[in-house]
């Protein structure tokens, strides 16, 4: 879909009257190629028209706030999402409690981290997933294909599947590359070999293919583009076009809109997957906020984006052992940026400095 050398986080800081401070982050994948918001389009939204809607109203009234960004700013789930974490985590620091427990308290401490295996040679990637594996990192892949032949592909996944045995769980993420023809042959394929979940196979809108894939085969079928916020999870589970949501707090529209498209699958019986926007560590612990409140995520979690990133922003960085990813504890989202980091790589900062002279 696309080759990531660089990430761009839009970070929001919300000052409060009384002097508390709260951090959110809006990212997406490849610039453009993944959706329709990208690091400007965020930034943009939230300066030129979301921020100055909200100066000078209760910062406690986060729903308030949420309701205003939805009549003024149509879309922009992203922006919006950024703002809304922002406040979160504001709201929790000022009540001295994490925000999970604004969600009614988490369930559990920590959750299965799926990885990601992506360079599309079978070979590199069993030696990485072995490594995962022997190092208790993680036992669950997520296979990004589609851009070859079907049939390739397929073949990819059983070598990989096949060299990996029981001691792991494998998936694909297609991210909308197939036509319906395709994915057929893909999911009788994927299936056959061991696959267990197969991502947007096909475009997010054709709604009835995906609601045929899901009825016609063993292999669970998960919606990820095309849920992008409680309207369309509301679609997706009334066209049963989907056996699993990937619930990520970006697309969603934020925590809220998030745990509203977790409600809409818990009462259709559709399973959970936390996804991920390839998020630095803010937003991966907002994420772990809301995510550790939820009853059952069947699938797991997906929530690795600080683990990509060859550098922490985060004072108190995201724990990942046994094959798990750990709810950051403290007030808030529980998350401390590392503020020389920030000086660093903000886009007029020294990094970007450097790299202009040649350094
Ligand atoms: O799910 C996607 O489509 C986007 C991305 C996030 C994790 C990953 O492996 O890919
Ligand atoms: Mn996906």
């Amino acid at each position: 879909m696309a080759t990531m050398r660089l990430q761009s986080a839009v970070l929001v800081r919300i000052k409060f009257s009384d002097g508390s401070e709260g951090i959110g982050e809006g990212t997406t994948i490849g610039g453009l190629t993944y959706g329709p918001e990208s690091p400007e389009s965020i930034q943009s939204a939230i300066d030129t028209y979301i921020t100055p809607s909200l100066i000078g109203r209760s910062a406690d009234d986060v729903n308030g706030a949420l309701q205003l960004m939805d009549k003024l700013v149509r879309g922009n789930r992203i922006a919006k999402t950024a703002v809304e974490i922002a406040l979160w985590d504001g709201l929790g620091k000022r009540l001295g409690m994490p925000v999970s427990q604004l969600f009614g308290g988490a369930v559990v401490t920590k959750m299965p981290v799926a990885w990601t295996l992506a360079s599309g040679n079978s070979e590199t990637d069993i030696a990485e997933a072995l490594e995962m594996v022997e190092t208790r990192r993680h036992n669950i892949f997520k296979l990004k294909i589609g851009k070859r032949d079907v049939r390739d592909d397929v073949a990819h996944v059983a070598r990989i599947k096949e060299a990996l045995g029981d001691t792991a769980s494998i998936r694909v993420d297609i991210n909308q590359a197939w036509s319906l023809e395709e994915a057929r042959w893909g999911l009788k394929g994927l299936q056959d070999v061991g696959c267990e979940l197969v991502e947007q196979p096909i475009e997010a809108r054709y709604l009835d293919g995906m609601a045929e894939l899901t009825s016609s085969y063993e292999i669970a079928v998960m919606a990820d583009e095309a849920l992008n916020g409680p309207q369309d999870a509301l679609t997706v589970a009334a066209h049963h076009a989907a056996d699993v949501f990937a619930v990520k707090i970006a697309q969603s529209g934020g925590l809220k809109r998030a745990s509203e498209v977790i409600a809409i699958g818990q009462a259709a019986g559709i399973g959970l997957y936390a996804g991920t926007m390839l998020e630095t560590g803010l937003s991966t612990a907002a994420a772990l906020q809301l995510f550790s409140t939820v009853e059952k995520l069947h699938w797991g979690t997906e929530l690795f984006g600080p683990l990509l990133l060859t550098d922490e922003i985060l004072a108190n960085p995201i724990v990942y052992n046994d094959f798990c990813v750990e709810v950051p504890q403290g007030p808030g989202i529980g998350a401390t940026l590392d503020t020389d980091k920030i000086e660093f790589y903000r886009r007029d900062g020294a990094r970007s400095l450097n790299a202009a002279a040649g350094e």
